[in-house]
């Protein structure tokens, strides 16, 4: 049975050669290359950071279907900045998290702190595309790359000078761990149930080599587990719902972080 994971990657597909016979690779990588470099780092951006807050901008998702329908990427992401955010996760894809390429785009144009392109990243063309929307890093998920495509993509990232975001979920994962990540994210949630568990970063954190940079994703919620992941070597928080579902995500943001310190 396929699950939603296997249908997003399945979407993504279509989405691409879709893009592809619209725009070949070889003039969408010509733009990218056009692309000036900013010289913004995810990775720095989150080690002299106070607060470690990767701040996520979506509108839905599948486990929890309509969080903000109508927020827009041109006040929440400013915001974001304005309240301390680290650096900020963008959602691009439409049809299970209501983004797109313009969410990033007007993100952008309205904030200089890194930019991550969140979406379910598994060819070059893609890449490529959040290199010209204005993103710093992308993201790569273990759960449907090998380790040879994941050190593959991250390499082509790095030759349009984007960092990557390599996420896991499974000790099964660590193999897909290569010198060409910058930053390993674990991610609490359960990508095929959905279910999310903080002791998936607890458990995987001492596996994780001191070289890499390391943060957590999803279903943080309270400052409390913020402070518990610091302590257990974390120096990054990606959280979305958590400000997401507030009429004012950047006030929700400040508060979070009033009650950090
Ligand atoms: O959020 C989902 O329902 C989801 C389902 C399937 C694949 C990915 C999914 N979310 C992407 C993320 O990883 C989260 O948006 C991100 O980590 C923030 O999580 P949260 O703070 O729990 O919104």
């Amino acid at each position: 049975m396929n699950t939603i994971l296997d249908n997003i990657i399945q979407n993504k597909r279509l989405e691409i050669a879709s893009a592809k016979a619209v725009k070949p690779f070889a003039a969408l990588l010509e733009e990218a290359r056009q692309t000036g470099r900013p010289g913004r780092s995810f990775r720095q951006a989150l080690e002299r950071s106070a607060t470690g807050i990767i701040a996520e901008f979506k509108r839905r998702s599948p486990s929890k279907g309509f969080i903000h329908e109508g927020a827009d990427p041109e006040q929440v992401v400013p915001g974001y900045a304005a309240a301390g955010a680290a650096a900020c996760s963008v959602l691009t894809d439409t049809v299970y998290f209501g983004g797109s390429s313009d969410d990033l785009v007007k993100a952008r144009k309205r904030t200089d702190i890194p930019l991550l392109r969140k979406d379910f990243t598994i060819d070059e063309y893609q890449i490529a595309q959040a290199r010209i929307w204005g993103a710093d890093a992308i993201l790569l998920i273990a759960a449907v790359l090998t380790p040879a495509e994941t050190e593959k993509l991250s390499l082509f990232a790095h030759s349009l000078g984007l960092e990557v975001l390599l996420e896991i979920h499974d000790a099964c994962e660590l193999n897909r761990l290569c010198p060409v990540v910058d930053v390993v994210g674990v991610n609490n949630r359960n990508l095929t149930t959905f279910a999310t568990d903080v002791r998936t970063s607890f458990e995987l954190a001492g596996r994780i080599p001191a070289e890499y940079l390391r943060i957590s994703e999803s279903g943080i919620g309270s400052p409390d587990t913020v402070l518990r992941l610091r302590e257990a070597g974390f120096r990054g928080f990606l959280m979305g719902e958590n400000f997401m579902k507030e009429p004012d995500p950047a006030a929700a943001l400040r508060n979070f972080i009033q009650a950090l310190s």
